[in-house]
This record gives structure tokens, C-alpha cells and sequence, in this order.
């Protein structure tokens, strides 16, 4: 199995540290191969090698820059199969999903280009203020903000780190790069990639090893002028605590509601919720993680949805099956012990509740009531509550319970139903009929509450990573 190094400075390194990770494959239970455990010297020079190379790297255009990411887009696309089979192993996701990820990646790229190079300064003029005159014209641009750290969750490791980097990059910044430690190796992939277009030294670092042992080292550190983070809602509020008034980017977890209403089509209800909650296990931020069914039509909803849920296939991440072993032993446990307080405080189970080492069957409970953990915890997993309510009023209340607010979905054949329900959701977006989802990704994306601050999507990533300046003229008329 290959031992891989970590990226600093433009050269691929050991660690000082002589410790590596091992990764083991989510349904291999095999090493998939180690990285580096870095220390935190090593991660302090990483920082200082970024903030060395920053201000010549923003001295170039945005298109010679450009260049550098086109290049990373191409070598990326010659090598998809090779980085999607990496996420499988790593990560275990679906070998197509893997796949489509990498493709993902590489239009994110290309439209991060596209957008930074139609992005230009603005201008104002005194005159428009009360008193004021035209000898005053200020010049607006935008500035970036220095080394970003960027830190990425497991679940989407090509995709959820590129989104970070690229705009960062693309935007005159360095990057600290901070995989989630299961789904480093893809991270690797991605950087020998960059590393392949000749870019200058320093502009990207990788530094792989535990958040919990580098974590707190690298978010504390002066020489890091924002973070962009995608992960837990504990994590990304302990790095809340710990950074130093710089900007923040979170993207966090979610509890996702499907609001049903009693005139929805509910076939295609059944499709998008199912798709919405068991894709890859449910282990994504926007999955459908509770279903708020009027009791109008709760039963009937539920059939369809079982039969829906009958036909989900279940095993291995290389046979494309939906539904593929957790991340580890832990989350498994986890979910397990979901679905058994539900059951134990009375919810029926409709289908499922088996499992076979970090396999869950896909599983659907039933009358789901709100002393339930299930009813506000999220599962990062395969099983999907349904709670019944009496009225739009009575889901908008429970969706508004959740500590989270990330993103909605409201299901009516009545657009004036849906445009009263949206606005009074606490989420980022609501999407109505539609399942949630974070694409495509030129749109923002948020959380709101527990589930984040500051707003993703690509021009919003480039904003967030960039600062005005301003110039004024004084015109003497
Ligand atoms: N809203 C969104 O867009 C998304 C949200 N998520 C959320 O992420 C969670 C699952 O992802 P998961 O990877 O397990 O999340 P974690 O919060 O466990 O980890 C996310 C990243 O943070 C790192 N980390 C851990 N501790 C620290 C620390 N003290 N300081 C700095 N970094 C640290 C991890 O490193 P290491 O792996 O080494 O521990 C990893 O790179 C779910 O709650 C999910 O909802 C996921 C994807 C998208
Ligand atoms: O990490 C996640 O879970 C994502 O941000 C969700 O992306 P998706 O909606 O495209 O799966």
C-alpha cells in the first residue's frame, strides 16, 4: 500500500513527525493507504510558505491565474477514473457518484474562471450623497484576503475542497489545505493534479493529520486570514471559538424537512424524498432528514414510500448500490442507536433496522413523535423519520423547532401554498417540489443557525474570500 506525502512549498514530503495515518476503506475494512501525520512545526511553515508566495501571486492577473486552474481542470479530467476510484475506496461512495463528483469538479473550475474574469471594479461618485459633488469618484476593488485555510468534510472530499480553493485561488489568495483525514488520499489525487500545471510554490499547501491534533494549530494561527470550513455543526463551532477575528465561511449540518402537503402528487413526492434521503446512505449536509406528512395523507404516502425504499439496492459502493456501508463503526453506532430510542418510545418501523457491520438497511419509521431523538438529531445515515401534523402551520412550527437551518423542501400543486410556507421557513433555500440539494453549484448555498454562517456558491465563495478596497480621487474642479 502506498505511503503518501504531504505538499509544502511546492515538494512532496515525510513528516518529521515519522507518524502516518492509516486509512481503511469504509466496506474493505482494508488500508487503502497512509498519509501524513504533520506536525505542527511543519504546519507552521506551511503557513509561512503560503504567505510568502501570496503577494506575487496576487500581483498576476486573474487570468494568468486562470491559466494555472485550467490546466488543474484538464489534468483532473485525464484522470477521473483514477481519483473517482480513490473516493470509493476511501470513502465508499458509489462508483458512478464518485465519478460524477470528479466531473462536478471539474465544471466548478471552469466556471469559478469564468466568473472571476467578468468580475470588475466599481465605481462611485460623491455627488450622489446629500451635499456632495462630483470632484469625488471612488474606485471599489476587490482585494483578497491573504492565506485561506481551508477545511474539508469527508463526504465530498474532491468536490468540497475544490469549491474552497479554486475561488480562493482564482481570487489572488494561497491556500492552507486541510483534508478530512478520511479522504486525504483523494486529496492528494486532486493536489498532484495541481501540482502537474507548474503552479508557483507555496500557493497551495496540503497538510494532512487528526483536525483534533492539528485542528486548533492551524485555526489559531496568525498567518491564517479566513477559514472556509464544510463539516460537523460541533466542529465548526469549537473553530468559531478558537479563530481570531477573521472572516468565516461555515457550511454545517442540516435536519432538512420535506413539508407534504395534502394536494401533493405523491409519486413524485415519494421519487425526490427518496432520492433526497438515502443517496449514499444519506451522508450528505442536504439530505432529506425528516418528513413532516399531513395525516391527510400520511398513509398513503407511506406505502409509496416503502415500496420506494423495497427497491434501493443495497451492498457495495463498486456495484453503484445506494445504500453502501457508513464512514466508520462510529456513525454506525450512532444511527443504530437512533432508530433503537425511536422504537423503544414507540415509532413503527416500516422497513429496515438491520444491519451488517457499518451497513444500515435503508430504514423508514413511522409515526415519529417529537420526544424522539430521531425528531432533531441528524443522522449522517440511512433512515428517514416521518412525522404526521395536522396543518402547514403545525410543520412550519416543527421545521422551526430544529436547531438547524440549512435547507427545506415544501411539496403542493398550489403555488400560493408554497410561496406562504417558503418565506417562513428558517433555512438558507427552500426548494419547492424539488428535493434539497446544493446544486447547481453557481447558486448560493447557505445554512442558517446551527447550520452555518456566510454564504458558498461560486461567486459568493469568491466574494467571501475577497475585501474592498477603496480609492478615492479628489478631483480638483
Ligand atoms: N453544510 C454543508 O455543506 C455540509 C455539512 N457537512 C456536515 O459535516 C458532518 C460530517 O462530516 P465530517 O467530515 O465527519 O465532519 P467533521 O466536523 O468531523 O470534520 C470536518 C473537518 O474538520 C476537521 N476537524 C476536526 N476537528 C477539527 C478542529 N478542532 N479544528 C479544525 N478542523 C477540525 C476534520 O478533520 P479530521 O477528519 O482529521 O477529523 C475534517 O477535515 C455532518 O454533520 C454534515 O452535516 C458535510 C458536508 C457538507
Ligand atoms: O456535503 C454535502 O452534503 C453537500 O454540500 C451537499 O451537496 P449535494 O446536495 O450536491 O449532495
Amino acid at each position: 500500500m502506498s505511503t503518501y506525502k504531504y505538499y509544502i512549498n511546492g515538494q512532496w514530503k515525510d513528516s518529521d513527525s515519522k507518524e502516518t495515518i492509516s486509512i481503511i476503506s469504509p466496506y474493505t475494512n482494508e488500508e487503502v493507504g497512509k498519509v501524513q501525520a504533520i506536525t505542527q512545526e511543519e504546519a507552521d511553515l506551511a503557513i509561512k510558505s503560503a504567505k510568502e508566495a501570496q503577494k506575487e501571486w496576487a500581483n498576476l492577473t486573474v487570468r494568468k491565474r486562470g491559466e494555472y486552474l485550467y490546466k488543474w481542470m484538464d489534468e483532473l479530467n485525464k484522470n477521473k477514473e483514477n481519483i473517482a476510484r480513490t473516493i470509493m475506496k476511501e470513502v465508499g461512495k458509489g462508483y458512478n457518484d464518485a465519478l460524477k463528483e470528479v466531473s462536478r469538479t471539474v465544471d466548478f473550475i471552469r466556471y469559478t474562471i469564468e466568473e472571476a474574469v467578468h468580475m470588475y471594479n466599481e465605481s462611485m461618485s460623491g455627488e450622489n450623497f446629500e451635499g456632495g459633488n462630483n470632484s469625488k469618484i471612488a474606485i471599489i476593488s476587490k482585494r483578497p484576503l491573504g492565506v485561506i485555510l481551508a477545511i474539508s468534510p469527508f463526504n465530498y472530499p474532491v468536490n468540497l475542497s475544490v469549491a474552497k480553493i479554486a475561488p480562493a485561488l482564482v481570487s489572488g489568495n494561497t491556500v492552507i489545505f486541510k483534508p478530512a483525514t478520511q479522504g486525504a488520499i483523494s486529496a492528494v489525487k486532486i493536489i498532484e493534479a495541481l501540482d502537474k500545471t507548474g503552479i508557483p510554490k507555496g500557493i497551495l499547501n496540503l497538510v494532512t493529520g487528526k483536525g483534533s491534533v492539528i485542528g486548533d494549530f492551524l485555526t489559531e494561527h496568525e498567518g491564517i486570514n479566513m477559514i472556509s470550513f464544510t463539516g460537523g455543526s460541533e466542529t465548526g463551532k469549537h473553530i468559531a471559538e478558537k479563530s481570531k477575528m477573521i472572516p468565516l465561511v461555515m457550511e454545517l449540518g442540516g435536519k432538512d424537512p420535506a413539508v407534504v402537503c395534502d394536494d401533493a402528487d405523491l409519486n413524485f413526492v415519494a421519487k425526490q424524498i427518496i432520492s433526497g434521503a438515502y443517496s449514499y446512505s444519506g451522508q450528505r449536509c442536504t439530505a432529506i432528514k425528516r418528513v413532516l406528512a399531513n395525516k391527510k395523507i400520511a398513509n398513503e404516502l407511506v406505502n409509496i414510500l416503502k415500496n420506494e425504499v423495497d427497491k434501493l439496492t443495497v451492498g457495495s459502493p463498486e456495484e453503484n448500490s445506494i445504500i453502501v456501508p457508513l464512514i466508520d463503526k462510529k456513525s454506525a453506532d450512532y444511527v443504530q442507536g437512533l432508530i433503537d430510542d425511536a422504537l423503544a418510545k414507540g415509532a413503527t418501523l416500516v422497513c429496515g433496522n438491520k444491519r451488517e457491520g457499518n451497513l444500515i438497511y435503508p430504514t423508514l419509521l413511522d409515526n415519529v413523535t417529537l420526544d424522539m431523538r430521531i425528531a432533531w438529531e441528524e443522522p449522517f445515515g440511512p433512515v428517514l423519520p416521518v412525522i404526521r401534523v395536522n396543518s402547514d402551520e403545525e410543520a412550519i412550527k416543527i421545521a422551526n423547532e430544529s436547531e438547524f437551518g440549512l435547507q427545506a423542501s415544501i411539496f403542493t400543486q398550489n403555488i400560493d401554498r408554497a410561496f406562504n410556507i417558503a418565506p417562513r421557513l428558517e433555512v438558507g433555500t427552500v426548494q419547492v417540489n424539488g428535493r434539497t440539494e446544493r446544486g447547481p453549484d453557481h447558486l448560493p448555498f447557505l445554512g442558517i443557525k446551527s447550520s452555518g454562517m456566510g454564504v458558498q456558491g461560486i461567486r459568493k465563495s469568491i466574494e467571501s474570500m475577497t475585501i474592498e478596497k477603496v480609492t478615492v480621487i479628489n478631483i480638483n474642479r
